[in-house]
Parts: C-alpha cells; structure tokens; sequence
C-alpha cells in the first residue's frame, strides 16, 4: 500500500473543515466543512473524488456531533478509505512558546493547548472539543497537533516584544505569536522551488488572506515578523476583525459609550473589517460585487483592505533586506486580481509590473507569476495547509 492517508481537522470557532488527505501527494480523497455551532440549521458539506454532497445536521450541533456524522455518515460509506486512515491530524491556531514543532497528542499536549486557550478564545476551545471527539471515535489511532504558532517560533524578540513593561512578557507571556504559520510554511517553500533556489537562500513576504489575514516576512526559511500577535486580532484588515487599530478606542469605547469589554471583544472580532466598513458583507466576494456597482461602504472598505496590506508588505523589506517574491495565497489571494492588482500598484516604490494576462489566469487554485519578467516577482501559490498537517502526522509515526 503507498498510500499514507491522514484525517486532517481544523475545528474553527463556528465550523470544522475536514479533509482525508494522502500525506505522500497532497491529494485529497475526501474534503469537506461543517457548519456547526449555533447554528439553526447547520449543515454539512463534502466532496468524494470531485462529487459534491451535502447534509443537513440539525440545530445547534457541535463539533462532536458534527465528527460523529464524518465518521458514521461519511466514512461509513467509504470503508476502504477509512481503513486506511493512519492517523488524525489536528490543526490547533495557538501552542504558545511551549510547542515549536508538532507533536503527538497525550494528557500533557491536552493540558498544554489548555493552557493557551487564553489567548485563542475562539479556536483553541474548539480544537479541544475536536481532539476529544476524535479520541473517542478513533481511540486506536494516533492523533497529532500542528501548530499555526510554530512556524513563528524563529521571530526574533525585537520582532515579537509589545512596547509594554517587560515583566508582562516574562511572567505572563504576552508577546506576537503570529498565525497561519503552516500556511505561510507551504507557500514559502513552494515559492523556493517556483524560483528555482534553496528554500535557506530564498527571501519572500506571503500574504495569507482568507477570513483571518495575515503577512510573514520569510528569510531564508525562517519566519523574522508576520502581522498576527498575541491573538489573531493584530494585523491586517479581515473579514469580520479590525486589525491593528490605537488601543486607546477600546478605554473610549468602554468608559465613553458604555461598552462592556465582552461587547468590544465581539466588535472587535464579529463585527468589524470588511463588514463592519462596508456594512454590506465579510465576503470579499460580495465587496467586490459592492465595488463593481459603486457601492460606496463596499469600495471604501476595498480601498482600506488594499492600503494597509501593501503597508505592512512594504514594511517586512526592512527584515529581508534582499526579496525575492512576494506571494499570495488563502481565498482572497488565490482567487481576487482586484485586489492583487490594486495591492502591486500601491507597491510601485518596488517597481512591480502587473502582467494582466497572468494575474487573471492564476485563479482557483492555478499556480502562478502574475507580475511582468521586467521586475520584481509576484505570484500566487495556492496554499495546503491540509497537506502540511498530514506530512507532520506521518512523520511524526515513523
Ligand atoms: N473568486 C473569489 N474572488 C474573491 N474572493 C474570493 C473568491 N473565492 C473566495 N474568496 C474569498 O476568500 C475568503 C475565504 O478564504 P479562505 O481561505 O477559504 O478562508 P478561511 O480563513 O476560512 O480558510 C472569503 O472572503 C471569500 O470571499
Ligand atoms: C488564525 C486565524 O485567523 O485563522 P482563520 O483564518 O482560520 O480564522
Ligand atoms: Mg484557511
């Protein structure tokens, strides 16, 4: 048998994205995303060898439930590849200082992502709930935790210290973590090889721009900054968060308008970026729709999108020093020319030349330069953070 199958799960705060993904190719033989907490009417929807299905999983179910449908519903139907399965590969947002690399889950990995709950509150309780509702469907295989934090263990510490009393840091570890890191790793490493270089001798900045966003200087491998900090509210723009903002707005919305901090939390995190701007949508999609027919909170939210990206783009040439591509992946990136152009032309203190041509052709999920052989290099690099999971599971086996 060469196949080295791994059911990967990414247990978010409202949904579970899933995937039985071959650990040797990267190919996915079945993927799918529930929609599964609080909901009325969530739903399940998957797909087997290019076919799609959906269900319906009833009101307000939970991850639990929703695994219990995987494997009963799903896996039931397909027992040739379940038992295949080798191992469960859990993606977990935050391991703190305390996980620089994945591991293999025991009591102390529970405890240690417990731990750290603190600082993801809305993804590493859900992890949690995942990892046990795994354990108990699947109590013969080995599970395994990957790390979006780990991958940022390399910043160095004037990169990831806040300008607060040190102490704060010392004893209560709030420092930049960063997110996405096994996102970033793919790309950056895809980007290498796109360019024909050793990944220790090859410099990139990568945009992840999903629902939560973020950008990592890459140096020679190694993560030297990225946007996301002690929670993955610092940063970029997002879907529904704010990003960076003067956190003297939090004092004025609490002693000024009479928000409690639970209420500016939820502002904060639900309400805010491209919705909250445009007061249309989260969905870059919809925004970008919005744009075309000249909506004005649509635009408006667009053109701040773009701005602060290319900022902070801008600002991780200073760790590089030399680059050699910058890169975008995630939903946005892999798949809006709007807001690649709009992004490239901002830069243009970097001379990058958009190639229209190649920037419309790298779309759902095409691999490709999208900038001009005239100047620097931009592209898209569809990311895999599935398949990364999957390798570090197997590994991690051996
Ligand atoms: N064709 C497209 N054009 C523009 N944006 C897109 C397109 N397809 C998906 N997106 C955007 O990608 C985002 C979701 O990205 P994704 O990486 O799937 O998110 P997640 O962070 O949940 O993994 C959404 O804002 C969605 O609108
Ligand atoms: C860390 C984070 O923002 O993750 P996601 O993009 O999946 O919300
Ligand atoms: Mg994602």
């Amino acid at each position: 048998m060469s196949n080295k199958l791994v059911l990967v799960l990414n247990c978010g705060s409202s949904s579970l994205k899933f995937a039985i993904i071959d650990a040797l190719t990267g190919d996915d033989q079945i993927s799918g995303l529930a929609e599964c907490f609080g909901l009325e009417d969530s739903r399940i929807k998957w797909k087997v060898d290019g076919n799609k299905f959906e269900s319906k999983l009833g009101a307000f179910t939970a991850h639990r439930e929703a695994i219990e449908f995987i494997v009963d519903n799903i896996l039931g139907q397909y027992p040739e590849i379940a038992e295949q399965i080798q191992a469960i590969g859990h993606r977990v947002v935050h391991g703190g200082e305390k996980f620089t690399h994945s591991v293999v889950i025991d009591d102390n990995v529970i405890a240690g992502i417990e731990d750290c709950a603190a600082l993801a509150p809305l993804h590493n309780p859900a992890h949690l709930i995942g990892i046990r509702a795994a354990q108990a469907s699947f109590p013969k295989l080995p599970q395994v935790a990957v790390f979006d934090t780990a991958f940022h263990q390399t910043m160095p510490e004037h990169a990831f210290v806040y300008a607060l009393p040190y102490k704060f840091y010392r004893e209560h570890g709030i420092r930049r973590y960063g997110m996405h890191g096994t996102s970033h790793l793919f790309v950056s490493r895809e980007a290498a090889k796109a360019l024909g270089k050793e990944v220790a001798d090859t410099n990139v900045i990568c945009a992840h721009l999903g629902n939560g966003a973020s950008v990592t200087a890459v140096r020679g491998g190694k993560s030297v900054d990225t946007s996301m900090g002690l929670t993955p509210l610092e940063g970029l723009v997002m879907g529904t968060r704010c990003g960076d903002l003067d956190p003297s707005i939090i004092f004025h919305l609490v002693d000024r308008l009479g928000y409690t901090i639970d209420e500016v939390n939820n502002l904060m995190n639900k309400q805010s970026g491209l919705l909250g701007i445009s007061e249309l949508t989260n969905d870059c999609r919809g925004i970008e729709e919005g744009y075309s027919e000249g909506h004005k909170g649509a635009t408006l939210a667009l053109e701040i999108f773009c701005y602060r990206l290319a900022k902070y783009i801008a600002s991780y040439t200073v760790p590089l020093g030399r680059l050699d591509a910058l890169v975008f992946t995630g939903g946005i990136g892999e798949n809006s020319e709007l807001i690649r152009e709009k992004v490239l032309n901002l830069l243009s203190i970097f001379n990058f030349e958009v190639d229209a041509e190649r920037n419309k052709a790298a779309r759902f999920g095409k691999q490709g330069q999208i900038t001009t052989d005239n100047g620097p290099v931009a592209m898209v690099i569809p990311t895999n953070e599935e398949w990364v999971i999957a390798e570090d599971a197997v590994s991690l086996l051996k």
